[in-house]
């Protein structure tokens, strides 16, 4: 059988250090980047191609129409004639509307692409959250998981949307303009190339510190977006110790920071745009004096309309040079967000289901640990030497402190984390070689969080079992005995439990999961008891719905109520990560060891 720990299934395990360091890592100007960033527009490759052709004509359109100028100019004008005159214009125009006509298809191609490139990338994204192991969510805060869906990918719809076709059509504006520059006044061109090495220097200056600056403007952000995300989910903390004046002074200082970084960046931007500008302006004068000479002098051949040209066409290479600055900055953020949201879809789980894994129609109650050693991190172990058995339909019970491991023998039995080293076995068959859906589709796992969704009381029973009647659904209810609880609420089965199942009370919330994993008929159940004591009728309700859930199934259940404990056909005590005492409540008792001692603390 092949151990899944192979070099090949096996990546570094994320700790929040690594992934605090992938927030704020430099991002350089990476051509794959951008050529994969570009990828992203192939399943739309005809608006894409479409998009590319009003690129084109975008980029030779301006340059043209200010060819045509100078030729009316030393043309009709020149020789006096009117009419000619008025024809020509007619023509221009023309090519005016066609030019802001080739406009309005390059924007919306452009804006369409970008949504439909983004829109694939959001589908792709949320699906490989679905599918991250646990230790992802182990190690990654929830306010940087939204930013990745929100800024990351919003800066890589402008990167698409413009940076990439503005670009191409700047870029080509300039080279049409070189060429009919060159072909006007070779030596004028010279003059405006001589430009080129201030401008790259200015440029270099620039970048730099505009990336930096938008580095740290973007890591702010990603500080202020966690911390909205943590002080929501924590928001009863933070009211119960009223911390609320302390958070606000907290996330003042945090946005104060944000907004001067900002303010950081449009400093940066607006130095360098007036720069560029003099110097546009500086070599304009440049050939104002160099090409009214030539005009002054016949013997240079240059003609009053030449001139005009070469002004209007030097004014449209240097034009787009301002825009290419403000596109590199937009680019570096574009470049930074794909990298981050790249390296979440390419990365690999730390294991996979190995390719001998069955899919199992069923899988068995009798369940074996042999000899399980486990840890989150591979030098840590917090499970050690785990051997035990349940016989199909027992039901085993896992107490202990604090920190002694039922929560991670729950986690390796749902198959979330592989072994280190021992075996899980289900009949006989190693856990490795069932496939992790065949097991999950016939086990029930009740967390003590009671976890429910927005939507519905119904939906969220469903949620085990979609394709389930209402009359199913309600037969269920009425098994675990809160039909009637269930109906009593305002719009009965109907009624909305908010987010995260804030409309309804602990023990209502704790019987909706009960019932859901009930309609799902697991053969094995897995329940992690709610440690929040209820008033003794709901207590016993939910005593009750326990009993009737555990019925014929094999159960694991993190035990935090003596009479659950009582009732189990096995009590594994848990220490350390070790099992130091096992056998059934009586038994244990009769020992007189840690579990006694434990019993007492139950008691009192
Ligand atoms: N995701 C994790 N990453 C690293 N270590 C973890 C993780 N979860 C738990 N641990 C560590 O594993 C050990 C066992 O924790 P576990 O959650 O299994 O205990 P528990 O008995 O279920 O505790 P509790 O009753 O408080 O839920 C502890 O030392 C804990 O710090």
């Amino acid at each position: 059988m092949k151990k899944e720990t192979s070099k090949d299934t096996l990546v570094k395990r994320a700790s929040p250090a690594d992934e605090v360091e992938e927030q704020f890592q430099t991002v350089h100007f990476n051509w794959s980047l951008v050529r994969r960033l570009f990828d992203l527009t192939l399943p739309h490759r005809k608006l894409r191609d479409k998009l590319l052709l009003t690129v084109v004509l975008r980029a030779i359109q301006l340059p043209i129409l200010t060819w045509m100028i100078g030729v009316i100019i030393d043309g009709p004008i020149r020789r006096g004639d009117f009419g000619q005159t008025l024809l020509y214009c007619a023509g221009l125009l023309l090519l005016v509307v066609f030019t802001e006509v080739v406009f309005y298809y390059r924007m919306k191609f452009a804006l369409i692409l970008g949504e439909n490139a983004v829109n694939d990338l959001r589908r792709e994204f949320f699906a490989k959250l679905q599918q991250m192991p646990m230790s992802y969510y182990h190690t990654t805060r929830l306010g940087r998981i939204i930013s990745r869906v929100t800024s990351d990918i919003e800066s890589l719809r402008v990167g698409i949307q413009q940076v990439f076709f503005v670009s191409m059509v700047q870029a080509g504006q300039m080279i049409f303009s070189a060429i009919f520059m060159i072909y006007y006044d070779f030596v004028l061109f010279c003059i405006v190339l001589a430009m080129a090495p201030v401008i790259y220097l200015l440029n270099q200056q620039f970048r730099s510190h505009v990336t930096r600056a938008t580095r740290s403007a973007m890591e702010s952000w990603s500080r202020v977006t966690a911390t909205i995300a943590e002080s929501v989910s924590g928001i009863r903390v933070t009211q119960g110790y009223s911390r609320q004046e302390r958070n606000a002074r907290l996330f003042k200082s945090q946005v104060d920071e944000h907004s001067s970084l900002n303010v950081e960046v449009a400093r940066a931007q607006a130095v360098f745009q007036p720069l560029l500008e003099f110097n546009s302006q500086f070599f304009i004068v440049a050939l104002i004096l160099i090409g009214g000479w030539q005009v002054l002098h016949p013997s240079a051949a240059t003609s009053i309309g030449d001139i005009i040209q070469f002004f209007f066409l030097a004014n449209l290479f240097f034009a787009p040079i301002q825009v290419l600055g403000t596109q590199y900055a937009m680019l570096m953020q574009a470049l930074a967000g794909a990298e981050r949201i790249f390296k979440v879809l390419d990365s690999e789980p730390e294991w996979t289901d190995s390719p001998t894994a069955i899919d199992l129609p069923d899988i068995s109650g009798h369940v074996i640990f042999r000899d399980v050693t486990f840890g989150y991190h591979k030098d840590r172990p917090v499970l050690h030497s785990i051997s035990f058995e349940a016989r199909p339909g027992q039901s085993v019970a896992l107490v202990g402190h604090t920190g002694s491991g039922k929560s991670s023998i729950i986690n390796l039995l749902g198959k979330f984390y592989l072994p280190d080293s021992g075996q899980i076995l289900f009949g006989g068959r190693d856990i490795r070689e069932i496939t992790s859906s065949s097991l999950h589709r016939r086990m029930g796992i009740v967390q003590q969080q009671n976890f429910l969704f927005t939507g519905t009381i119904l939906d969220n029973i469903r949620f085990s079992k979609p394709l389930a009647t209402n009359l199913e659904v309600i037969e269920a209810a009425r098994n675990l005995d809160c039909l009637d609880m269930i109906e009593s609420l305002p719009e009965g089965f109907n009624t909305q439990v908010g987010e995260k199942g804030a409309s309804l009370s602990l023990g209502q919330r704790q019987m909706v999961c009960f019932v859901r994993a009930f309609l799902a008929d697991p053969r094995i159940l897995i329940l992690d008891e709610a440690t929040s004591s209820l008033d003794v009728l709901t207590e016993k309700r939910i005593q009750n719905a326990i009993g009737k859930l555990l019925e014929g199934r094999t159960s694991f259940i993190v035990a935090h109520r003596l009479s659950t404990i009582r009732h189990a056909n096995l009590v594994l005590v848990l220490d350390q990560g070790r099992i130091v005492e096992a056998g059934t409540h009586e038994s244990l008792l009769a020992l007189g060891g840690y579990y006694s001692s434990l019993h007492e603390q139950f008691v009192h």
